[in-house]
């Protein structure tokens, strides 16, 4: 595992220090979350009632970004609380108590290479909300109308399960306007793959600390442009 994710690591050229982070501890969840409802989901199935523990999250849009004047995928590295958590509890339900031992669990754990992204959270159509995260986040200057629809599927299945949809946006260099990064607290990294590189990672890396969704999107755009 540790071979696979170096592995990405080096290729992803722009890396740079991660984040300083300094302290991490971890606390219940408060009685309201703008971000996610638990709830028990219950049901008559073949006459036997069941009950499921599910958690409801918002959608979310991402764009598989091709910068055609390089020939290059562009992706973002950030540091996700989610994944480092699930990294550092492994397969325990329980919230851990005291801070976190950075030794123990250096911060790098829960960086993530993933394709721009973001919730949809606002009143505005997807494309739009996809046209404000790549200039937001790898900042490219795009129309709403550049969004070509890969595939619409689900987050997750088992406990939660949020609809995500995954369009595919061409640029070239005359569009990118700005470093990108994010916006607000936002800490995000951009990242330029070469086409052999990332056929590189759907071939041979057996691990890898993030989505499915970039492995779904890479393989779209071999599958589609012929690579
Ligand atoms: N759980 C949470 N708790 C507290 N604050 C939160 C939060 N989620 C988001 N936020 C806040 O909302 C801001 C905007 O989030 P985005 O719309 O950029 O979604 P994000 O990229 O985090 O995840 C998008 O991309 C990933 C990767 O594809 C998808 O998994 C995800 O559903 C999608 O929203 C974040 O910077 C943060 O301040």
């Amino acid at each position: 595992m540790r071979r696979a994710l170096t592995s990405i690591r080096g290729m992803c050229k722009s890396h740079k220090a991660i984040r300083d982070i300094t302290k991490i501890w971890v606390s219940p969840l408060p009685p309201k979350s703008k971000y996610l409802l638990p709830c028990r989901f219950n049901y008559i199935e073949n006459g036997r009632e069941k009950h499921r523990d599910v958690v409801q999250i918002k959608d979310a849009v991402m764009v598989l970004l091709y910068n055609k004047s390089r020939n290059k995928l562009v992706f973002v590295r950030q540091f996700r609380a989610a994944v480092y958590h699930g990294v550092m509890m492994g397969n325990n339900l329980k919230v851990p108590e005291g801070e976190v031992d950075l030794q123990k669990y250096p911060p790098e754990l829960g960086v993530t290479l993933e394709f721009c992204a973001g919730l949809v959270d606002k009143d505005k159509s997807l494309e739009e909300i996809a046209q404000e995260e790549v200039l937001e986040e790898c900042g490219y200057n795009v129309d709403a109308a550049s969004m070509q629809l890969v595939y619409k599927y689900r987050s997750g299945i088992g406990t939660s399960s949020g609809g995500l949809v995954l369009f595919y946006c061409e640029v070239c260099d005359e569009q990118k306007v700005s470093q990108g990064g994010g916006i607000n607290d936002e800490l995000i990294e951009v990242v330029e793959l070469s086409i052999n590189q990332v056929k590189q990672m759907v071939k041979t890396c057996s691990s890898f600390n993030g989505s499915p969704s970039v492995f779904v999107g890479i393989l779209w755009f071999l599958a589609n442009f012929n690579c």
